[in-house]
């Protein structure tokens, strides 16, 4: 077949192209060896750095942060940013959050969450907030700035309880099928014994002067080894218990001396719980949510 001088330049032209294309390929490789530095970061490596970083804390950090400012709160404080907590604000009068009153305490509300010997959220927790009578936390915060003197902080697990939350650990315990939770927290106690002194079914919490605490190191953060978990329904959790050693002895008596001193009153089978003696509402079982 004859080829005419126009297909002939069309050839060469596509010779030509393909020699300049083979050309700039060689030059990319060649900037891409084995042991050579990049001067230039590559904004696609970038990009895949900050999504690593970004989704690898995601677990850590409470799911209202956004990704890129989960990243930063934990390379700033090695913490996940705390749940942020919008308060009613509409209590009864004679009442405060303790958090206003007692900011340096740790507050763990645990019936707000599902770590609890339910396992689940309990009625009439609407945020994780303490509340507590004016009287209480007056008296406790006496205690926070005692503790404060000897280098510890409190942490709060559950002050003011509304009876609908009392009536919800009622109902749970007529359902002898529900025991998710009972390896953790009453592995020896029969479910249905709990109402037979580690729950009540009208308890001081509702009047609003109880408080269940434990202490932790200013310094370190970690709780105080107190022999028992909180909640922990069981004999161990007896103050005089003869099963925990020594020093959890002695960290639970730094406790209770200093709550006895502001006028407390310990509670014999549950080293976390205290009632303020001199309570302002001791016939009231109140029933507002915690919001
Ligand atoms: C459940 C425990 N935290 C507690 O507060 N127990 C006492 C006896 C109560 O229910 O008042
Ligand atoms: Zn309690």
């Amino acid at each position: 077949m004859k080829r005419s001088p126009g297909n002939n330049l069309g050839l060469e032209a596509v010779a030509l192209f393909l020699i300049m294309v083979l050309l700039l390929s060689g030059c990319a490789t060649d900037s891409h060896k084995p042991g050579q530095q990049e001067t230039q970061p590559q904004p696609v490596i970038q990009i895949e750095e900050q999504e690593e970083v970004a989704s690898s804390s995601q677990t850590q950090v409470s799911v209202s942060a956004k990704p890129a400012q989960q990243a930063d709160v934990k390379m700033k404080t090695g913490k996940p940013e705390p749940e942020a907590v919008v308060k009613k604000q509409n209590l009864p009068k004679g009442f405060v959050y303790l958090d206003e009153v007692i900011p340096s305490a740790e507050y763990d509300i645990r019936y707000y969450s599902d770590y609890n010997f339910i396992g689940t959220r309990i009625d009439g927790y609407n945020a994780p907030l303490a509340i507590m009578s004016a009287e209480g936390a007056k008296a406790l915060k006496a205690v926070s700035k005692d503790l404060a003197s000897k280098g510890y902080r409190l942490k709060i697990f559950d002050a003011y309880r509304p009876q609908k939350a009392v009536n919800h650990f009622v109902r749970w315990s007529k359902d002898s099928k529900d025991i998710a939770m009972k390896e953790i927290f009453y592995p020896d106690v029969a479910k249905q014994d709990l109402f037979k002194g580690y729950l009540a079914k009208k308890s001081g919490h509702s009047r609003g002067s109880t408080v269940d605490l434990t202490i932790v190191s200013a310094k370190t953060g970690e709780e105080l080894d107190m022999g028992s978990g909180f909640d922990f329904l069981g004999d161990i959790s007896s103050h005089g218990s003869k099963k925990i050693t020594a020093a959890q002895t002695k960290n639970r008596n730094l406790l209770k001396n200093a709550m006895v001193r502001q006028g407390f009153e310990p509670y014999s089978k549950e080293w976390w719980h205290y009632t303020l003696k001199k309570e302002p509402y001791p016939k009231k079982y109140f029933d507002f949510t915690v919001e």
